[in-house]
């Protein structure tokens, strides 16, 4: 960043959310910019802007200008546009769609190939999105940890649809490129708890539910 920037408090970063199709770029930004979720897709056509005001540690405000980048733009003539200044790159796959992983190569080199004339390179975390589903994962987390050390990036898991850990994404891509360091306890507070949906049955419905199990068991015995 340039001197004048450091200078001031409120500093803007270029964050941009790239990846293939349906991966969840745009629930990841919205649930950071808007805490909210949609289960419907809609396909980014070009790209859409978020922007969101967060504190780091020592009363450090950052305004995260966050580029939603459509998953269609790769191999398109404007994608090293939209990528070139950037201060960080998330880079998202889904942890359930194999092919989305395999084709972080091509993502990645694209973001190399856009920076090579910058002085600065930007910081590149790799993001495994839908977490949610581990049950039905196809990338294990091995493969997208040695993605990570081969190529020097960041690691983290998130999932857009529970919240868990996308605001700590977004806050230690911010620190990262400002130098800021988080402590344990700062972390833990962004990465914020999954809501468990308790099935509150009301007292008599148990009961009557009670009921049909032995009269169930009744008819077994008959038979
Ligand atoms: N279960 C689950 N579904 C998710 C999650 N994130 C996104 N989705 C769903 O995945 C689908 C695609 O999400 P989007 O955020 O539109 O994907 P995108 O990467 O922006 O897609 P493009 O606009 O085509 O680039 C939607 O139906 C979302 O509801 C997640 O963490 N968990």
């Amino acid at each position: 960043m340039s001197d004048s920037e450091e200078d001031s408090q409120d500093r803007q970063l270029k964050i941009v959310v790239i990846g293939d199709g349906a991966c969840g770029k745009t629930s990841l930004a919205t649930q950071f910019a808007q805490e909210a979720f949609g289960k419907q897709y809609k396909q980014t056509i070009g790209l859409d802007f978020f922007l969101k005001r967060i504190s780091l540690p020592g009363n450090m405000n950052v305004t995260l200008q966050v580029w939603d980048i459509g998953g269609q733009t790769l191999g398109g003539k404007m994608l090293d546009k939209y990528v070139y200044g950037a201060h960080g790159v998330l880079l998202v796959y889904d942890i359930t769609n194999y092919q989305s992983f395999e084709n972080l190569e091509d993502w990645y080199s694209m973001v190399k190939k856009a920076n090579e004339e910058s002085d600065v390179q930007p910081v590149v975390f790799l993001l495994g999105n839908k977490i949610d589903l581990e049950h039905m994962r196809t990338v294990k987390a091995d493969k997208h940890q040695r993605f990570c050390q081969e190529n020097g990036l960041i690691s983290q898991f998130v999932s857009a649809k529970t919240g868990d850990s996308v605001y700590l994404c977004f806050q230690r891509v911010a620190a990262e490129i400002l130098g800021v360091k988080l402590n344990k306890a700062e972390m833990e507070q962004s990465q914020r708890i999954v809501k468990a949906e308790l099935v509150n049955y009301p007292q008599n419905e148990v009961q009557i539910r009670h009921e049909n199990n032995s009269q169930q068991s009744k008819i077994c015995s008959v038979q």
